[in-house]
């Protein structure tokens, strides 16, 4: 373990619907055995940047511990973006993407070493208007489907399985999207543009195969139809798009405009209905352990 003083540990307690308790009794005598203080905030779901900051300035830690899903690692992140802070993941949301993009290990006495251990990545952070993203955003049917999962009360993985198919009768697709990069401007007609800072989503499907986290670029992939054998082809390693399904373009900032209003999410949250969307790869990375 490294050497530290203090370590903050931020716990979601309603991501996942999973009970932490065992998680931080562990992490717990861990970090005490190494003459560490460990301090322990759990998010309430509301001014949760607020608290996180006003935590970390009460307890100077060396390190943040996550114990959340997607949407948890995304507030810390924004809680702690202007400290030179590394932090480190327990997945345990209903999406744990970021997580399974940078390989942290399913089992819980890895995930620990992992989280106490000096191996670190700098993961590209993007600016998306007023946002941080850390893993993937997008404009469309999976954002709609994340609307949908969020305005209803069944949670989980099931909760979003059962949107799917009123997602699919009820939204307006295809969607009409701008797209300019670096003085050109693209039109293109699709299901869902994806802002994506990394490769999968948390299901495990690959949008976007070339992808990579710490290459100072993101990619903007704009899916054209339902082509549900090339959705399921997303499951594959070794995924290679027909350009008839899908187009990549890869790029440090972008402009996305649509002609009306469509559902906008980040990092699995629903952000707002949106016509216009300014992405830029922000001034910092942030650092997070790995194996
Ligand atoms: N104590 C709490 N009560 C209710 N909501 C909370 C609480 N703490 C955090 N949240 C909310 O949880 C969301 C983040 O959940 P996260 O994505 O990490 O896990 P998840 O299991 O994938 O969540 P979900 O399935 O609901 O998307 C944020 O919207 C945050 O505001």
């Amino acid at each position: 373990m490294a050497d530290f003083r203090n370590i903050l540990m931020v716990v979601n307690p309603i991501s996942g619907g999973e009970e932490k308790d065992d998680l931080i009794k562990e992490v717990r005598r861990a970090v005490e055995q190494n003459n560490c203080k460990f301090h322990l905030f759990k998010t309430k779901g509301e001014n949760d940047i607020k608290k996180i900051k006003a935590e970390i300035d009460k307890t100077s830690p060396e390190r943040v511990l996550v114990v959340g899903g997607d949407g948890t690692v995304k507030i810390v992140a924004e809680a702690l973006f202007d400290k030179d802070l590394p932090i480190a993941i327990f997945p345990a949301g209903s999406a744990n993407g970021l997580a399974l993009n940078l390989g942290i290990p399913e089992k819980r006495k890895q995930q620990i070493e992992v989280a106490l251990g000096d191996n670190f990545t700098s993961l590209d952070v993007l600016q998306i208007n007023d946002e941080l993203c850390l893993h993937l955003s997008d404009i469309g049917l999976n954002a709609e489907l994340i609307k949908n999962y969020e305005s209803a009360s069944i949670r989980g993985k099931f909760g979003y399985l059962m949107q799917s198919i009123p997602t699919l009768i009820k939204s307006k697709y295809p969607y009409e999207y701008e797209v300019e990069v670096n003085g050109e401007t693209f039109y293109h007609k699709g299901i869902m543009l994806a802002i994506a800072n990394c490769t999968k989503y948390g299901t495990g499907a690959k949008i976007n195969p070339e992808g990579k986290h710490d290459d100072g670029k993101f990619e903007i992939v704009i899916f054209k139809n339902l082509d549900i054998t090339e959705i399921l082809g997303t499951l594959r390693e070794d995924v290679k798009f027909d350009p008839a399904f899908a187009e990549t373009i890869s790029t440090e900032q972008a402009i996305i405009k649509c002609k009306k209003p469509i559902a906008f999410q980040i990092d699995g949250e629903f952000i707002e209905n949106t016509q216009k969307i300014a992405v830029k790869i922000a001034e910092k990375d942030l650092k997070i352990a790995v194996k």
